[in-house]
């Protein structure tokens, strides 16, 4: 089954502060998207609305052709992990892995019981005992082994230690290749995890600022290295994300397609282009607001 999900001027509203400002996009397909956002963005209220358990202030959101809230069928379907702590506190991790089992209509035990293996899970310790890497990795065998046809991971991975989040990225992709469903990640370890999206969503003070494959968006940014004057002149008319400077030396993040007549221009002026990475393209993106995709 092929996800959909659509935001149609996604509106959510605190009191008085705006935390998604009439967002619009849909996500269709089975992918790993990753949805970025500095804090305080609005990520974890737009995941939430995913879920169902929050109600838009204003628009709309629609998964699989149905709101989301209040709608325990549909909730089924969706599998959003942010705080195992808080869903499961009093019990041991042993139990909570059962009661996810009852909750999930894709709920692969055995798989489970292997990821608890490989994290080392201490399944006989209250989940509210549980180091802050180890509440993580339960997060993370509770997304995975929900087999949701729509699974939201808040973060869930942040606790972790570097070996675990490797193990965790590599269980993610090699199960999302066995089992491809729609899987969205909301980070900041862009750096990481990156590699893992096939689409990406940034949300800037609850703007949709961007909503592209990575393979186009990767194509859209690049940096020039050169002598001072001769990377001022290939950029003059450009957009400019980003200058570094070194002595003589000046390195420029530029945001635009890399054209064959540029690609002259750049090695007349002796420049050597590269790829923008992702991080750096997410931090220009959502440090200077008024460039948008
Ligand atoms: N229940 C609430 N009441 C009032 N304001 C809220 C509430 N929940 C979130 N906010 C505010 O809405 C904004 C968006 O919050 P949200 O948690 O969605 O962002 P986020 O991108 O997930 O942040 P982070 O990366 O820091 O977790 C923030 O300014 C936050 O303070």
């Amino acid at each position: 089954m092929s996800m959909t999900v659509e935001w149609k001027s996604l509106t959510k509203q605190y009191r008085s502060h705006a935390a998604l400002r009439s967002v619009t996009a849909t996500l269709s397909g089975n992918k790993i998207i990753g949805l970025l956002g500095r804090n305080g963005s609005g990520k974890t209220s737009l995941l939430a609305m995913m879920k169902g358990l929050l109600r838009p202030t204003s628009g709309s959101i629609l998964v699989q052709g149905q709101a989301p809230y209040e709608n325990s069928v549909l909730a089924r379907q969706i599998c959003f992990v942010r705080d195992s702590r808080m869903s499961y506190g009093f019990v041991k991790a042993r139990d909570a892995l059962a009661m996810a089992g009852a909750a999930w209509p894709n709920w692969d035990a055995e798989y489970a019981r292997s990821l608890a293996e490989r994290f080392e899970l201490p399944l006989d310790t209250k989940v509210q005992h549980l180091s802050r890497g180890m509440e993580s990795a339960l997060g993370a065998i509770l997304g995975l082994a929900s087999r949701a046809s729509l699974t939201l991971l808040d973060e869930t991975y942040i606790g972790m230690d570097a070996h675990a989040r490797y193990l965790f990225y590599e269980e993610l992709l090699a199960d999302y290749i066995r089992h491809p469903r729609m899987l969205i990640l909301s980070t900041h370890l862009i750096e990481e995890v990156g590699k893992l999206f096939e689409e990406v969503v940034v949300i800037d003070q609850g703007h949709l600022i961007l909503h592209e494959p990575v393979e186009r968006l990767l194509m859209k940014a690049y940096a020039v290295t050169g002598t001072e004057a001769d990377v001022d002149r290939f950029t003059e008319g450009l957009q400019v994300l980003h200058t570094l400077g070194a002595g003589s030396l000046k390195s420029a993040s530029v945001f635009g397609e890399m054209t064959d007549s540029l690609r002259k221009l750049a090695d007349l002026y002796h420049l050597e282009v590269r790829p923008l990475p992702l991080q750096d393209l997410f931090v220009h993106l959502t440090s200077r607001q008024e460039v948008r995709a």
